[in-house]
């Protein structure tokens, strides 16, 4: 028997272009259970035949209870469609990569080329730069320390979404403290969060200056500003540091140095 979840599935499969045999053996090798359409409950073998042991409430099947957070039980929710089904449609593998650094050092410039590079070759990328987030999402945030670590919280959870769903996730934050980068790389897979360190000095961020805030911030109008009175902790084991002869100094060229390394480590391919 075919659960009504795996029905769905081979109904998907019929519009999309990838066939039942493309869907990820994992998923379909252990059917779910389900609740049939009258509310009567059905309920499907493992593979070695026993049958999963689920509390019924109300004719919905339930696992595991959980506490995360104030969240208080709440259960995980599977789709047979998984990660690495999304990975095959698009040919690429999810990841993030991290772009941190001062303001001005060029995290946008170079998350925008990089994109730009992977779309010309295909690929799917998402940038979630801070200046951008702020403006919805996380528009509730200043710029002190314990609203900064919550604004990297967030994002580093979001660009674990976008990777699940299989997308370069670029998120471009100056993300001063590397407790909180951390915390975000710990969240992913090994491999699957490529940190990127704009490494360009205090003083050509501040020459370059281009919203003019370096200036309000040397006069005082305003506050907690990163690199002049507020903390910058440069990471100690990044995966690529841009702003080096060897890595390229123009933006197109930093974007080329990430697009290698992908390249490299296979995440250009599902
Ligand atoms: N006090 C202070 N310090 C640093 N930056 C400030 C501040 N106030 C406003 N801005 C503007 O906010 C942009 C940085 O936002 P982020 O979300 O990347 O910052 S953080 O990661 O939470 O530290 C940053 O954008 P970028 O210049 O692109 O880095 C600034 O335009
Ligand atoms: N590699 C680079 N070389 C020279 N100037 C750059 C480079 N990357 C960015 N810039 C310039 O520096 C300024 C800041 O870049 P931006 O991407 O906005 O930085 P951030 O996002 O880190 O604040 C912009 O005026 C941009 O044109």
């Amino acid at each position: 028997m075919i659960a009504a979840g795996a029905k769905s599935l081979l109904g998907l499969s019929i519009a999309s272009p990838i066939g039942v045999s493309d869907i990820n053996p994992r998923s379909v090798g252990v059917v779910r259970c389900c609740v049939s359409m009258e509310g009567s409950q059905t309920m499907s073998h493992n593979k070695n035949g026993s049958i999963p042991e689920l509390k019924s409430i109300n004719g919905q099947k339930q696992g595991p209870l959980s506490t995360v957070g104030n969240s208080t039980n709440i259960k995980w929710q599977e789709c047979s469609v998984e990660k690495v089904d999304r990975q095959r449609l698009l040919n690429q593998k999810g990841c993030v990569i991290w772009v941190t650094g001062l303001s001005g050092s060029g995290k946008s410039t170079v998350a925008c080329a990089l994109n730009q590079m992977l779309y010309q070759k295909g690929k799917l990328g998402y940038i979630l730069d801070g200046d951008n987030v702020r403006h919805g999402l996380n528009r509730d945030l200043s710029f002190k320390a314990e609203d900064r670590a919550e604004n990297i919280r967030r994002v580093g959870e979001v660009a674990k979404l976008f990777a699940d769903a299989g997308i370069i996730c670029i998120a471009s934050l100056i993300s001063p403290y590397r407790v909180d980068r951390d915390t975000c790389r710990s969240l992913l897979p090994e491999g699957d969060f490529v940190e990127v360190f704009m490494d360009v000095p205090l003083e050509v961020c501040e020459a370059r200056d281009p919203k003019g805030l370096y200036k309000l911030a040397r006069a005082g109008k305003i506050k907690g500003f990163t690199g002049i009175d507020d903390p910058y902790e440069p990471p100690l084991n990044c995966e690529i540091a841009l702003g080096h002869q060897e890595t390229g100094t123009s933006p197109m060229e930093m974007a080329a140095t990430v697009v290698g390394y992908l390249e490299k480590k296979g995440y250009l391919q599902a």
